[in-house]
Parts: C-alpha cells; sequence; structure tokens
C-alpha cells in the first residue's frame, strides 16, 4: 500500500491551483439520471471518489465520455458528458454504496425519474453513524413508499413523486441534495425548509435550473421547487473545492509560510479565512484568488465550533486541530456535526501535540514544534490532517493508508512540493 514521506519544516512558498469541489461534483453527477440528453460537467476533479461515483452511475445506464486530463497543474479539471437514454437498473449495490456514503445520492434522481430505486444502506463509517432516516422521511413526504430489508432501502411510487412539505429537523447537506432532485421531476410544489446551505447544495440547485428545473431560495434556508415534467441537458462547471482551499490555506499557515491560492471561490470561504486571521494569518485577495502569509507570524490558539454553512465546516476542524497544536497558547476545538470526528487526535498526539478531548469539544496546547512519526487515520480530512503536522514537524513523517488522501485531494504531493515542502509518495513495495 502506498504511503507518504514528509520530512518537515520547510516553510512553503509559491503558488498551489485548487483543483473543483468533490462534494459538488458527487452531487451534480447524480444529476445525469434525471434527464435523457446529454449533462456535461467541467472542472471535474480528478479523485478516487468520482471513479466510484462514475462506476455506479455507469451500472444505473449512464453513458460517459471523460475528456480534458489536467496535466497543467490541475487548474482547469477535467470535463465529464453524461447521458443516460434509459435507466437500466435502479439497484445501488453494496460494494460501491459501502466504497462512499455520497453514493446514496442517486436514490433520489432514480426515483424521481424511473418511480424505484434500491439503494444499499451506507451504515456508519469513521466519523460517525451518518443515518440517512432524513432522506427517507423527505422522499416519503413526496409521496414515495419506503421499505428497508436485507441491507437494501427500496423507494417507491406510482407515477410521478408529488409536491409537498418536508422540514428537515436538523441541516443535512446529503439529504437536502437527495430532496432536491426528487422535487425538481415532481407533480407540484414543494418545500424544503431548514435545507441546507452549503455552497455544494447551491450548485447542485443552480445545475437543476440549467437543465430546466424551478428552484428558488437558493442559498438560503427554504427552497422552493416548483415540479417540472422533464429536464433537458446543460452544460455546467463545477464549483472551486471550499474544503482544498481551506486545507492549503492551512498549508501556508502551519508552516509559516506564504502561498498563492488560485481559482478561488473567495466569498464561500469567509469562515475559515476570518478564523485565520484571528489566529494571525495573513490573508488577502488577489488577481487570481488567495495570498496566505504566515512567514514570522506569531500564530494565536482561536475556539471553533463547527456548524452547518456559514459556519466552520466540519471537513476543516482535523486540519485546523493540526494548526493549533503549533499555536501560541491553547484552543477549544468543538464538533458539534459527526459526534466522532477526532480520530486525528491519538495520532497528533504521536507527533508530540498536547490535546485533551472532553466530549464533544478538544483542548488543544499549542508548542513550538511537533515531531515527525508514522501515523495514519481512518478518514480523508483527519489523513490530510497528519500531512499537515508533517509538514510543520521535526523529522521525518511517514503517512499510512494514504488511499483516504487520494478520495479527495488531486495530485497532493505535486502541489505541496511545487512550493517547496519535502514530501514524496512511497509505492507499496518501497
Ligand atoms: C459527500 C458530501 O458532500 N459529504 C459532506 C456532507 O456529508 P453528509 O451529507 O453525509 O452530511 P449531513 O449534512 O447529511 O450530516 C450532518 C449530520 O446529520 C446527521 N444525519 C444526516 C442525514 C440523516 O438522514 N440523518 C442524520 O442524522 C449526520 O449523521 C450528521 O451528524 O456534509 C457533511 C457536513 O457538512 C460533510 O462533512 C461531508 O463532507
Ligand atoms: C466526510 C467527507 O466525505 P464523505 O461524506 O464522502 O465521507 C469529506 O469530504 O470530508
Amino acid at each position: 500500500m502506498d504511503r507518504i514521506r514528509i520530512v518537515g519544516g520547510v516553510p512553503l512558498r509559491g503558488t498551489i491551483p485548487i483543483g473543483g469541489a468533490k462534494n459538488a461534483a458527487l452531487t451534480l453527477m447524480p444529476a445525469a439520471l434525471l434527464t435523457d440528453e446529454t449533462l456535461t460537467l467541467s472542472n471535474l476533479p480528478h479523485l478516487a471518489d468520482i471513479t466510484t461515483m462514475a462506476n455506479l452511475l455507469a451500472q444505473h445506464g449512464v453513458e460517459m465520455e471523460m475528456n480534458g486530463h489536467a496535466e497543467n497543474g490541475g487548474a482547469t479539471g477535467r470535463v465529464l458528458a453524461m447521458r443516460c437514454r434509459e435507466i437500466t437498473s435502479s439497484t445501488a449495490p453494496y460494494d460501491l454504496v459501502r466504497k462512499m456514503r455520497a453514493s446514496v445520492l442517486v436514490l433520489g434522481p432514480l426515483l424521481a425519474r424511473h418511480g424505484e430505486a434500491r439503494v444499499s444502506l451506507p451504515g456508519g463509517c469513521a466519523i460517525g453513524t451518518r443515518p440517512v432516516d432524513l432522506h427517507l422521511k423527505a422522499l416519503e413526504a413526496l409521496g414515495a413508499t419506503i421499505e428497508l430489508s436485507e441491507g437494501y432501502i427500496t423507494a417507491r411510487v406510482a407515477g410521478r413523486l408529488k409536491g409537498g412539505q418536508i422540514v428537515f429537523p436538523q441541516v443535512t447537506v446529503g439529504g437536502t441534495e437527495n430532496a432536491l432532485m426528487a422535487a425538481v421531476l415532481a407533480d407540484g410544489d414543494t418545500v424544503i425548509a431548514n435545507a441546507a446551505q452549503e455552497p455544494e447544495v447551491c450548485d447542485l440547485a443552480h445545475c437543476l435550473n440549467a437543465m430546466g428545473g424551478r428552484i428558488e431560495g437558493i442559498g438560503t434556508s427554504t427552497l422552493r421547487v416548483r415540479g417540472v415534467e422533464r429536464l433537458h441537458g446543460a452544460e455546467y462547471s463545477v464549483i472551486p473545492d471550499r474544503i482544498e482551499t481551506g486545507t492549503y490555506m492551512v498549508a501556508a499557515a502551519i508552516t509559516r509560510g506564504d502561498v498563492e491560492l488560485t481559482g478561488v471561490r473567495t466569498d464561500i470561504m469567509t469562515s475559515v479565512t476570518k478564523t485565520l486571521q484571528e489566529a494571525g494569518v495573513e490573508i488577502e485577495e488577489t488577481a487570481k484568488g488567495l495570498r496566505v502569509r504566515a512567514d514570522g507570524a506569531d500564530i494565536r490558539g482561536v475556539d471553533v465550533m463547527t456548524e452547518p454553512y456559514p459556519g466552520f465546516p466540519t471537513d476543516m476542524q482535523a486540519q485546523f486541530m493540526a494548526l493549533m497544536a503549533t499555536a501560541n497558547g491553547a484552543s477549544m476545538l468543538t464538533e458539534t456535526i459527526f459526534e466522532n470526528r477526532f480520530m486525528h487526535v491519538p495520532e497528533l498526539l504521536r507527533m508530540g501535540a498536547r490535546i485533551t478531548v472532553h466530549g464533544a469539544s478538544a483542548i488543544v496546547r499549542g508548542m513550538p514544534r511537533l515531531s515527525g512519526a508514522p501515523v495514519m487515520a481512518t478518514d480523508l480530512r483527519a489523513s490530510v490532517s497528519m500531512v499537515l503536522a508533517g509538514l510543520a514537524a521535526e523529522g521525518e513523517t511517514i503517512v499510512n493508508r494514504i488511499y483516504h488522501l487520494d478520495r479527495g485531494y488531486e495530485r497532493l504531493e505535486q502541489k505541496l512540493s511545487a512550493c517547496g515542502a519535502h514530501i514524496e509518495r512511497l509505492r507499496g513495495d518501497r
């Protein structure tokens, strides 16, 4: 199995191009199931999760053509044309769903277009139990009948779904996305209250509108959907990845470097930018994106609580914790979205960090220098927090189980080494 080797202590200097958002692409791709015309997505990142989603869609009957393999710094991404003339299978099998939870996003579109969907229950994962009960209640509110048996969700509707009222008791990104993709082809109007406002949800809603959908209130907590009988093809560009952006902002900060991130959407970075500024990082907008400077900075401890957008993202909590482990002073990081998202703590402790966890909060006492160590992590953002800690640590860090990183970070070693980092991928046999 591949590993990443880092020799830390080099302040990063240079430019890093930001790719298309994994979590936007993973909800935009299933939208191809909603029409028999071609949906073309550009600025698609080259990631393992995208391949998993492509494999899943192919077995539902989506024909695909991928172009524009990015060898030019990763900034332009790839272009994927998808066409689903007819749904050839309404089953999303366990083998694909267990690889990636976002597979459950085929449920809404399969049901809306085909009247039936059979999708493996995703089960829990390293960061929490992550049930899909709210997805299912939303589809029931649109007239679907749902059965759970043998580890599968079977959702059915006779004829079209019917517009209805969906009130989410808790903000759910995937639940809102499934509800939108179902409601857009329903008969009548749907109101989704307490909808997720994440930029990836907005991206989906804008794309559905480009396909002929009628969604209003995009970016607010109340989405109004006027159902239409059919959607048509469209061309749509995936938004830049705000979590990849935030991760490299932390990379600049933790190495006390000076990095420009290009191809960024600055307006969706507000909470991360503000928090890093409070910690003493200088951030300025440039013509191409953001410049992040921490050379000579005295990074201070800052308390953070994860929240739904526009709050501080849970997908940035592990990376920020690595930074706080090197700060001057203490900080408290509170995780409110997932019940088990501190799996990186024991590994950061192995690198000399001083962290104690009390329930949903971690107290981090910063120290001048972490020390390199062999580490591994059980989820994507925890894994990248090890890379960040390794970039700042004294000596060698080996990050194991990097297939998690390949799910969410395109050309990670190349992007970092272009800024001076000593980082390399050790192939399985070395
Ligand atoms: C592929 C993708 O886009 N993944 C993102 C998405 O995950 P995902 O869409 O799975 O996250 P949700 O917003 O649905 O989950 C938020 C919380 O709601 C709970 N919940 C959710 C659905 C449900 O039916 N019942 C229920 O109890 C979850 O267990 C969790 O505690 O949003 C998360 C929160 O920003 C991010 O961390 C993930 O990176
Ligand atoms: C948690 C994440 O992804 P997923 O929802 O696919 O597990 C993530 O992108 O950080």
